[in-house]
Protein backbone atom coordinates (compact mmCIF):
# COMPACT_ATOMS: atom_id res chain seq x y z
CA UNK A 1 0.00 0.00 0.00
CA UNK A 2 0.91 3.46 -0.66
CA UNK A 3 3.04 5.66 2.37
CA UNK A 4 -0.22 6.93 4.92
CA UNK A 5 -1.18 10.51 3.74
CA UNK A 6 -1.62 11.09 7.40
CA UNK A 7 -0.08 9.69 10.37
CA UNK A 8 -1.48 9.75 13.83
CA UNK A 9 1.39 8.45 16.38
CA UNK A 10 0.55 7.57 20.13
CA UNK A 11 -1.19 10.45 20.75
CA UNK A 12 -2.20 10.95 24.33
CA UNK A 13 -4.00 14.07 25.81
CA UNK A 14 -5.07 14.50 29.23
CA UNK A 15 -7.33 18.12 30.60
CA UNK A 16 -6.27 17.85 33.84
CA UNK A 17 -6.91 14.32 35.41
CA UNK A 18 -9.35 13.87 32.78
CA UNK A 19 -7.24 11.41 30.08
CA UNK A 20 -9.38 12.46 26.49
CA UNK A 21 -6.53 10.09 24.17
CA UNK A 22 -4.84 7.33 24.92
CA UNK A 23 -1.90 6.04 23.24
CA UNK A 24 -4.39 6.83 19.52
CA UNK A 25 -2.20 5.75 16.62
CA UNK A 26 -3.95 5.49 13.21
CA UNK A 27 -2.90 5.76 9.32
CA UNK A 28 -5.17 7.32 7.21
CA UNK A 29 -4.62 7.13 2.95
CA UNK A 30 -4.79 9.73 0.03
CA UNK A 31 -8.33 9.93 -0.44
CA UNK A 32 -10.11 7.65 1.94
CA UNK A 33 -13.09 8.60 4.06
CA UNK A 34 -12.17 8.03 7.42
CA UNK A 35 -15.18 8.50 10.62
CA UNK A 36 -13.97 8.51 14.23
CA UNK A 37 -17.20 7.25 15.98
CA UNK A 38 -17.88 6.99 19.54
CA UNK A 39 -20.48 8.03 22.60
CA UNK A 40 -19.82 11.50 23.51
CA UNK A 41 -16.99 11.66 25.87
CA UNK A 42 -15.04 9.19 24.43
CA UNK A 43 -12.40 12.16 22.54
CA UNK A 44 -13.33 12.10 19.37
CA UNK A 45 -13.56 15.47 18.70
CA UNK A 46 -10.51 16.15 21.28
CA UNK A 47 -8.49 14.46 18.42
CA UNK A 48 -9.74 15.96 15.24
CA UNK A 49 -9.04 19.30 16.94
CA UNK A 50 -4.96 18.07 17.58
CA UNK A 51 -5.67 17.02 14.09
CA UNK A 52 -6.33 20.55 13.06
CA UNK A 53 -3.67 22.03 15.34
CA UNK A 54 -6.57 23.68 17.59
CA UNK A 55 -5.54 21.73 20.48
CA UNK A 56 -1.92 20.45 21.72
CA UNK A 57 -1.49 16.54 21.84
CA UNK A 58 0.03 15.89 25.66
CA UNK A 59 2.11 13.44 23.62
CA UNK A 60 2.76 11.74 20.30
CA UNK A 61 3.21 13.01 16.97
CA UNK A 62 1.51 13.66 13.68
CA UNK A 63 2.38 13.64 10.69
CA UNK A 64 1.12 14.19 6.94
CA UNK A 65 2.51 13.16 4.01
CA UNK A 66 5.65 11.81 5.99
CA UNK A 67 6.24 15.74 7.38
CA UNK A 68 6.02 15.89 10.94
CA UNK A 69 3.05 18.62 11.37
CA UNK A 70 2.77 18.36 15.31
CA UNK A 71 4.23 21.86 15.83
CA UNK A 72 2.51 23.77 12.63
CA UNK A 73 -0.60 26.17 13.80
CA UNK A 74 -3.93 25.93 12.21
CA UNK A 75 -3.20 27.94 9.14
CA UNK A 76 -0.03 26.31 7.89
CA UNK A 77 -1.74 23.01 7.91
CA UNK A 78 -3.82 23.16 4.53
CA UNK A 79 -7.13 21.58 6.45
CA UNK A 80 -10.14 22.36 5.99
CA UNK A 81 -12.74 22.57 8.32
CA UNK A 82 -16.23 22.19 9.30
CA UNK A 83 -18.39 22.08 12.41
CA UNK A 84 -21.43 21.16 13.35
CA UNK A 85 -22.70 25.04 14.00
CA UNK A 86 -21.74 26.12 10.85
CA UNK A 87 -19.91 29.20 11.96
CA UNK A 88 -21.06 30.97 9.10
CA UNK A 89 -20.43 35.25 9.37
CA UNK A 90 -24.32 36.43 9.82
CA UNK A 91 -23.17 39.65 7.78
CA UNK A 92 -21.69 38.28 5.11
CA UNK A 93 -23.34 36.71 2.30
CA UNK A 94 -23.18 33.05 0.80
CA UNK A 95 -20.33 34.42 -1.68
CA UNK A 96 -18.85 36.71 0.92
CA UNK A 97 -18.38 33.97 3.40
CA UNK A 98 -16.93 31.26 0.57
CA UNK A 99 -14.48 34.03 -0.21
CA UNK A 100 -13.62 35.10 2.70
CA UNK A 101 -10.47 32.60 3.27
CA UNK A 102 -9.73 33.39 -0.25
CA UNK A 103 -8.80 37.22 0.39
CA UNK A 104 -5.33 38.17 1.77
CA UNK A 105 -3.90 35.66 -0.25
CA UNK A 106 -2.34 35.94 -3.38
CA UNK A 107 -5.46 35.48 -5.96
CA UNK A 108 -6.66 38.51 -8.13
CA UNK A 109 -10.53 39.73 -7.79
CA UNK A 110 -11.29 37.13 -10.93
CA UNK A 111 -9.61 34.39 -9.64
CA UNK A 112 -11.53 34.94 -6.37
CA UNK A 113 -14.68 35.13 -8.19
CA UNK A 114 -14.02 32.00 -10.14
CA UNK A 115 -13.40 29.77 -7.10
CA UNK A 116 -16.12 30.90 -5.31
CA UNK A 117 -18.83 30.33 -8.61
CA UNK A 118 -17.34 26.80 -9.05
CA UNK A 119 -17.55 25.42 -5.42
CA UNK A 120 -20.96 27.14 -4.88
CA UNK A 121 -21.88 25.41 -8.40
CA UNK A 122 -20.20 22.05 -6.55
CA UNK A 123 -22.64 22.30 -3.06
CA UNK A 124 -25.59 23.42 -5.60
CA UNK A 125 -25.94 26.75 -4.25
CA UNK A 126 -24.99 29.14 -7.47
CA UNK A 127 -28.34 30.44 -7.07
CA UNK A 128 -28.18 31.39 -3.46
CA UNK A 129 -24.65 33.03 -3.37
CA UNK A 130 -25.96 37.07 -2.29
CA UNK A 131 -28.43 35.58 0.43
CA UNK A 132 -27.33 35.80 4.05
CA UNK A 133 -27.37 32.77 6.51
CA UNK A 134 -30.54 33.96 7.94
CA UNK A 135 -32.10 33.40 4.59
CA UNK A 136 -30.72 29.98 3.81
CA UNK A 137 -32.41 26.50 5.59
CA UNK A 138 -29.34 24.77 7.92
CA UNK A 139 -29.03 22.33 5.64
CA UNK A 140 -27.93 25.17 2.80
CA UNK A 141 -25.62 26.76 5.51
CA UNK A 142 -23.46 23.65 6.24
CA UNK A 143 -23.19 23.72 2.16
CA UNK A 144 -21.81 26.80 2.15
CA UNK A 145 -20.15 26.09 4.97
CA UNK A 146 -18.52 22.97 3.00
CA UNK A 147 -17.84 25.16 0.22
CA UNK A 148 -16.10 27.22 2.31
CA UNK A 149 -13.44 24.66 3.70
CA UNK A 150 -13.03 23.41 0.07
CA UNK A 151 -13.11 26.66 -1.46
CA UNK A 152 -8.98 26.56 -0.37
CA UNK A 153 -8.13 23.04 -1.81
CA UNK A 154 -7.15 21.82 1.64
CA UNK A 155 -5.55 18.52 1.51
CA UNK A 156 -7.77 17.16 4.29
CA UNK A 157 -11.15 18.29 5.00
CA UNK A 158 -12.33 17.69 8.59
CA UNK A 159 -15.90 17.38 9.57
CA UNK A 160 -17.07 18.03 13.41
CA UNK A 161 -20.51 16.51 13.56
CA UNK A 162 -21.56 18.84 10.64
CA UNK A 163 -24.57 16.88 10.03
CA UNK A 164 -26.09 16.99 14.10
CA UNK A 165 -27.55 20.07 13.69
CA UNK A 166 -30.03 19.25 10.61
CA UNK A 167 -33.13 17.45 10.10
CA UNK A 168 -33.45 13.76 9.83
CA UNK A 169 -34.35 14.22 5.98
CA UNK A 170 -31.61 16.83 5.28
CA UNK A 171 -29.12 15.12 6.77
CA UNK A 172 -29.21 12.08 4.64
CA UNK A 173 -29.98 13.71 1.93
CA UNK A 174 -26.36 15.34 2.77
CA UNK A 175 -24.66 12.00 3.74
CA UNK A 176 -24.50 11.54 -0.19
CA UNK A 177 -24.24 14.90 -0.78
CA UNK A 178 -21.10 15.27 0.91
CA UNK A 179 -19.18 11.89 0.37
CA UNK A 180 -20.11 12.33 -3.41
CA UNK A 181 -18.37 15.54 -3.37
CA UNK A 182 -15.45 13.84 -1.12
CA UNK A 183 -15.58 11.62 -4.02
CA UNK A 184 -15.46 13.65 -6.81
CA UNK A 185 -12.43 15.91 -5.50
CA UNK A 186 -10.61 13.26 -4.03
CA UNK A 187 -10.20 14.82 -0.54
CA UNK A 188 -8.88 12.82 2.23
CA UNK A 189 -11.99 13.61 4.78
CA UNK A 190 -11.96 12.77 8.29
CA UNK A 191 -15.30 12.98 10.25
CA UNK A 192 -16.65 12.75 13.76
CA UNK A 193 -20.01 11.58 14.32
CA UNK A 194 -21.67 9.62 17.13
CA UNK A 195 -24.33 8.67 14.39
CA UNK A 196 -23.22 4.72 13.68
CA UNK A 197 -25.98 4.96 10.60
CA UNK A 198 -24.05 8.24 9.66
CA UNK A 199 -20.75 6.16 9.75
CA UNK A 200 -22.19 2.87 8.67
CA UNK A 201 -23.12 4.65 4.87
CA UNK A 202 -20.17 7.06 3.98
CA UNK A 203 -17.04 5.70 5.32
CA UNK A 204 -13.85 3.88 3.70
CA UNK A 205 -12.64 2.98 7.44
CA UNK A 206 -14.43 3.71 10.85
CA UNK A 207 -12.23 4.04 13.71
CA UNK A 208 -14.13 3.25 16.94
CA UNK A 209 -13.55 5.39 20.10
CA UNK A 210 -14.61 4.67 23.63
CA UNK A 211 -12.71 6.33 26.65
CA UNK A 212 -10.44 8.03 25.14
CA UNK A 213 -9.22 4.89 23.35
CA UNK A 214 -9.43 3.39 20.15
CA UNK A 215 -11.72 0.04 19.81
CA UNK A 216 -11.43 -1.41 16.84
CA UNK A 217 -10.45 -0.01 13.17
CA UNK A 218 -12.11 -1.30 10.10
CA UNK A 219 -13.97 -1.14 7.39
CA UNK A 220 -17.78 -0.49 7.67
CA UNK A 221 -18.37 -4.69 7.00
CA UNK A 222 -15.44 -5.21 9.42
CA UNK A 223 -16.73 -3.45 12.20
CA UNK A 224 -20.42 -4.66 11.54
CA UNK A 225 -19.45 -8.31 11.26
CA UNK A 226 -16.48 -8.71 12.71
CA UNK A 227 -16.82 -6.43 16.18
CA UNK A 228 -13.83 -7.57 18.04
CA UNK A 229 -15.21 -6.54 21.71
CA UNK A 230 -18.96 -6.49 22.54
CA UNK A 231 -18.78 -2.45 23.44
CA UNK A 232 -18.17 -2.17 19.26
CA UNK A 233 -21.06 -4.94 18.29
CA UNK A 234 -23.31 -3.05 20.67
CA UNK A 235 -22.70 0.36 19.63
CA UNK A 236 -23.02 -0.60 16.30
CA UNK A 237 -25.83 -2.20 14.66
CA UNK A 238 -28.15 -4.10 17.34
CA UNK A 239 -26.86 -7.41 18.79
CA UNK A 240 -27.91 -10.04 20.89
CA UNK A 241 -25.54 -10.79 23.38
CA UNK A 242 -25.68 -14.81 24.31
CA UNK A 243 -24.49 -15.39 27.78
CA UNK A 244 -22.59 -18.76 29.17
CA UNK A 245 -25.05 -18.91 32.20
CA UNK A 246 -22.95 -22.82 33.58
CA UNK A 247 -22.14 -22.31 36.76
CA UNK A 248 -18.39 -20.73 37.12
CA UNK A 249 -18.51 -18.79 33.78
CA UNK A 250 -17.22 -15.32 33.19
CA UNK A 251 -20.45 -12.70 33.63
CA UNK A 252 -19.05 -11.43 29.79
CA UNK A 253 -20.48 -12.60 26.58
CA UNK A 254 -18.56 -15.07 24.09
CA UNK A 255 -21.11 -14.90 21.70
CA UNK A 256 -23.00 -12.46 20.35
CA UNK A 257 -25.55 -12.29 16.98
CA UNK A 258 -27.54 -9.80 15.04
CA UNK A 259 -31.25 -9.95 14.76
CA UNK A 260 -31.03 -10.42 11.10
CA UNK A 261 -29.29 -13.41 11.76
CA UNK A 262 -31.51 -15.42 13.44
CA UNK A 263 -34.08 -17.44 11.54
CA UNK A 264 -37.53 -18.21 12.91
CA UNK A 265 -40.63 -21.41 11.72
CA UNK A 266 -43.60 -22.18 11.97
CA UNK A 267 -43.52 -23.81 15.52
CA UNK A 268 -42.54 -27.28 15.90
CA UNK A 269 -40.70 -27.16 11.77
CA UNK A 270 -36.79 -27.08 11.91
CA UNK A 271 -34.39 -27.88 14.61
CA UNK A 272 -34.99 -25.04 16.27
CA UNK A 273 -35.47 -24.18 19.54
CA UNK A 274 -39.39 -22.89 20.71
CA UNK A 275 -39.65 -19.03 21.79
CA UNK A 276 -42.78 -16.68 22.48
CA UNK A 277 -43.54 -13.85 20.84
CA UNK A 278 -43.57 -11.25 23.14
CA UNK A 279 -43.63 -8.22 21.22
CA UNK A 280 -44.06 -6.89 17.69
CA UNK A 281 -42.60 -3.78 16.36
CA UNK A 282 -43.35 -2.24 12.75
CA UNK A 283 -39.90 -0.83 11.59
CA UNK A 284 -40.88 0.45 7.78
CA UNK A 285 -39.35 -2.04 5.98
CA UNK A 286 -38.88 -5.11 8.38
CA UNK A 287 -40.37 -6.23 11.72
CA UNK A 288 -38.75 -6.39 15.29
CA UNK A 289 -39.47 -9.20 17.52
CA UNK A 290 -38.94 -9.77 20.80
CA UNK A 291 -39.35 -13.55 21.27
CA UNK A 292 -38.44 -15.24 24.54
CA UNK A 293 -36.65 -18.62 24.84
CA UNK A 294 -36.23 -21.23 27.75
CA UNK A 295 -33.40 -22.92 27.12
CA UNK A 296 -31.01 -21.44 23.83
CA UNK A 297 -27.92 -21.45 26.72
CA UNK A 298 -26.36 -23.93 29.00
CA UNK A 299 -28.08 -23.15 32.24
CA UNK A 300 -31.74 -22.67 31.24
CA UNK A 301 -34.09 -19.86 32.61
CA UNK A 302 -35.82 -17.17 29.98
CA UNK A 303 -33.78 -15.70 27.42
CA UNK A 304 -34.96 -12.45 25.82
CA UNK A 305 -33.85 -12.38 21.93
CA UNK A 306 -34.61 -9.44 19.56
CA UNK A 307 -35.01 -10.84 15.96
CA UNK A 308 -35.82 -8.94 12.32
CA UNK A 309 -37.45 -10.35 10.09
CA UNK A 310 -38.68 -9.22 6.83
CA UNK A 311 -42.67 -8.77 5.91
CA UNK A 312 -43.03 -11.48 4.10
CA UNK A 313 -41.48 -13.79 6.34
CA UNK A 314 -44.04 -12.35 9.28
CA UNK A 315 -47.08 -12.72 6.85
CA UNK A 316 -46.12 -16.12 6.23
CA UNK A 317 -46.14 -17.17 9.72
CA UNK A 318 -49.02 -15.35 10.54
CA UNK A 319 -47.33 -13.97 13.57
CA UNK A 320 -48.86 -12.72 16.43
CA UNK A 321 -48.55 -11.82 20.30
CA UNK A 322 -47.73 -14.22 22.73
CA UNK A 323 -47.78 -16.97 19.00
CA UNK A 324 -44.85 -19.92 19.34
CA UNK A 325 -42.30 -19.83 16.63
CA UNK A 326 -39.08 -21.61 16.37
CA UNK A 327 -36.00 -19.93 16.79
CA UNK A 328 -32.35 -21.32 15.21
CA UNK A 329 -28.91 -19.55 15.60
CA UNK A 330 -27.05 -20.32 12.20
CA UNK A 331 -23.90 -21.35 13.77
CA UNK A 332 -21.35 -19.43 11.02
CA UNK A 333 -23.63 -16.09 11.80
CA UNK A 334 -22.67 -16.08 15.77
CA UNK A 335 -19.85 -13.67 16.68
CA UNK A 336 -17.25 -14.83 19.12
CA UNK A 337 -15.24 -12.74 21.21
CA UNK A 338 -13.20 -15.47 23.00
CA UNK A 339 -10.34 -13.96 21.24
CA UNK A 340 -7.84 -11.19 22.09
CA UNK A 341 -9.59 -8.05 20.96
CA UNK A 342 -7.76 -7.39 17.54
CA UNK A 343 -7.73 -3.77 15.63
CA UNK A 344 -7.73 -3.87 12.25
CA UNK A 345 -4.98 -1.19 11.81
N1 LIG B 1 -11.03 22.01 27.00
C1 LIG B 1 -11.27 20.98 27.82
N2 LIG B 1 -11.03 21.06 29.13
C2 LIG B 1 -11.25 20.02 29.97
N3 LIG B 1 -11.75 18.83 29.57
C3 LIG B 1 -12.01 18.68 28.28
C4 LIG B 1 -11.82 19.73 27.33
N4 LIG B 1 -12.18 19.29 26.10
C5 LIG B 1 -12.60 18.01 26.28
N5 LIG B 1 -12.50 17.64 27.57
C6 LIG B 1 -12.83 16.32 28.13
O1 LIG B 1 -12.15 15.33 27.36
C7 LIG B 1 -12.98 14.21 27.11
C8 LIG B 1 -13.18 14.00 25.61
O2 LIG B 1 -13.93 15.09 25.09
P1 LIG B 1 -14.32 15.20 23.54
O3 LIG B 1 -15.02 16.50 23.35
O4 LIG B 1 -13.11 14.96 22.72
O5 LIG B 1 -15.32 13.98 23.37
P2 LIG B 1 -16.28 13.64 22.16
O6 LIG B 1 -16.13 12.19 21.93
O7 LIG B 1 -16.02 14.53 21.02
O8 LIG B 1 -17.70 13.94 22.79
P3 LIG B 1 -19.01 14.65 22.15
O9 LIG B 1 -19.57 13.69 21.15
O10 LIG B 1 -19.90 14.83 23.35
O11 LIG B 1 -18.53 15.94 21.57
C9 LIG B 1 -14.27 14.49 27.86
O12 LIG B 1 -14.19 13.88 29.12
C10 LIG B 1 -14.29 15.99 28.00
O13 LIG B 1 -15.03 16.38 29.13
Amino acid sequence: MNKPHLTIQGINKSFGTVAALKDVNLEIHKNEFVCLLGPSGCGKTTLLRIIAGLEKASSGRILAGGKDISMLPPAKRNFGMVFQSYALFPNLTAYQNVAYGLQGKSFSKKDIGEKVQHVLKLVDLSHASSRYPSQLSGGQQQRIALARAIVLSPDFLLLDEPLSALDAKVRVRLRHEIRELQERLGITTIMVTHDQEEALTMSDRIVVMNNAEVQQIGTPQEVYEQPNSPFVADFIGSINFLHDKSEGAAPTPRWAVRPEHIRISAEGTGEGVSAIVKNIEFRGSFYRLLLETESVEAGGGHDSITVDVSAHVSNHLQLMKNGIVSLEVPKEKLISFTSEARIHA
